[in-house]
């Protein structure tokens, strides 16, 4: 499966994402006292003052993603450059938020492209990966987004996700699987297309750097 998605298609669909947050701080606040009394907690005691607050402000920190937008992020660093080899960042650690649960969904992510005259500043492929992240999540859709904005921006040859990530709210609640795992991935251009392209990239993130 190949797509073709343009920048600007990428800014759209950002936009229609971004959060527009219709309710106050303070209102948060006053849902998490909610949550707290319905616990049969007492908010007002004294290791639960302020945890509206901090819950509210932890919330907004691990979906801060929402307010981010590629442009801000990439600071103009895609460059111009003959390179037609793989670039491949491994080992992204990743940090996200599952929507159902809101529980953390822990893992890392891969990512390489094919480029066709163009290049990414190597670190902006981690902050794209960190923006999709910090958002409520699922891991399939994290996964493609990851490779949308990469396909989109650069226009490359192929762009290849794989994402793995364990989910607290399957650790630890509801089937209690801890030390499961679940693995996503997004190919696009010739890592769909070519079985040998896919397979050099699977081989590399795999193997043991020598320097570890
Ligand atoms: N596909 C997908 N499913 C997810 C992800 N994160 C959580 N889920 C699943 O979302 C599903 C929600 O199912 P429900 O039956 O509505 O919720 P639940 O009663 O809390 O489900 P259990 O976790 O089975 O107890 C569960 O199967 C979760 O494992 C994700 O990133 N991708
Ligand atoms: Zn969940």
């Amino acid at each position: 499966m190949t797509f073709s998605i343009s920048s600007d298609d990428v800014r759209k669909q950002l936009i229609k994402t971004e959060s527009k947050a219709p309710v106050s701080d303070e209102e948060m606040q006053q849902a998490v006292r909610t949550l707290l009394l319905g616990l049969g907690e007492d908010p007002d005691r004294e290791g639960l003052i302020d945890t509206p607050k901090r819950v509210v402000k932890a919330l907004k920190y691990l979906t801060s993603g929402y307010n981010q937008s590629l442009d801000e992020l990439l600071n103009g660093a895609v460059f111009h450059e003959d390179a037609s080899e793989m670039v491949l960042v491994r080992d992204i650690d990743l940090f996200s938020s599952c929507e159902h649960h809101i529980l953390p969904i822990l893992g890392r992510a891969h990512v390489a492209y094919i480029p066709n005259g163009k290049v990414i500043g190597l670190s902006k492929i981690a902050r794209i990966c960190e923006m999709y992240a910090r958002r409520l999540q699922v891991q399939e859709r994290l996964t493609q987004q990851i490779g949308n904005a990469l396909q989109g921006l650069l226009q490359p040859q192929g762009v290849a996700v794989v994402v793995e990530a364990s989910h607290m709210c399957m650790v630890m609640r509801g089937v209690q699987k801890p030390g499961s795992w679940t693995v996503t991935s997004s190919m696009q251009g010739v890592f769909a297309d070519d079985a040998r392209t896919r397979q050099e990239f699977m081989d590399l993130i795999r193997h043991n750097p020598s320097f570890h």
